[in-house]
């Protein structure tokens, strides 16, 4: 089994809408997104021989991907009150609502869906919140 690993940042705030300390206020992070994908096999013929898939698409695939997500305050849908989010929005900040609470958990299982949507074979993707504190999703 080959095992390829690249990564890309990103900045944005969140908060834990429910959680009781630090994290139910509105923060920012420098989120850390490490990708693993892996193949039993290599291309034998092309640009690619001897490649499971070459660095540059797989660093342009994650960097898309993560990109949608800089610089933008992340909500879980339903956390802000209609009237806050509106007000929000009307000042043109960049919100992404996801269904889910976005922990480092539930944003690395967005990566690893996401990167599967392109067609990776991914192993596993870590979410950093801090240099100190990662979650990781992998399917079994
Ligand atoms: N299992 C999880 N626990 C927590 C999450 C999470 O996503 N998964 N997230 C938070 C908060 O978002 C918070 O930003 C992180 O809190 P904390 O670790 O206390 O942050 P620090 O800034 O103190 O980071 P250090 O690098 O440890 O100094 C909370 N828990
Ligand atoms: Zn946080």
């Amino acid at each position: 089994m080959y095992t390829l690993k690249t990564e890309h940042s990103f900045d944005a705030a969140h908060f834990l809408y429910g959680y009781e300390g630090k994290c139910s206020n509105i923060h920012g992070h420098r989120w850390r997104v490490v990708a693993e994908v892996s193949s039993d096999e290599l291309e034998t013929t092309g640009q690619n021989r001897g490649m499971y898939v070459d660095f540059g698409d797989l660093k342009k695939d994650l960097k898309e991907i993560v990109d949608y997500l800089d610089h933008c305050l992340i909500i879980e849908t339903g956390s802000l009150k209609e009237t806050t989010l509106k007000a929000l929005q009307d000042e043109n900040f960049r919100i992404i609502q996801f269904a889910f609470r976005p922990t480092a958990e539930n944003m690395a299982k967005y990566f690893y869906d996401k990167m599967i949507g392109r067609g990776y074979r991914v192993k596993q993707i870590t979410v950093y919140e801090t240099p100190n504190n990662a979650a990781s999703y992998t399917q079994d």
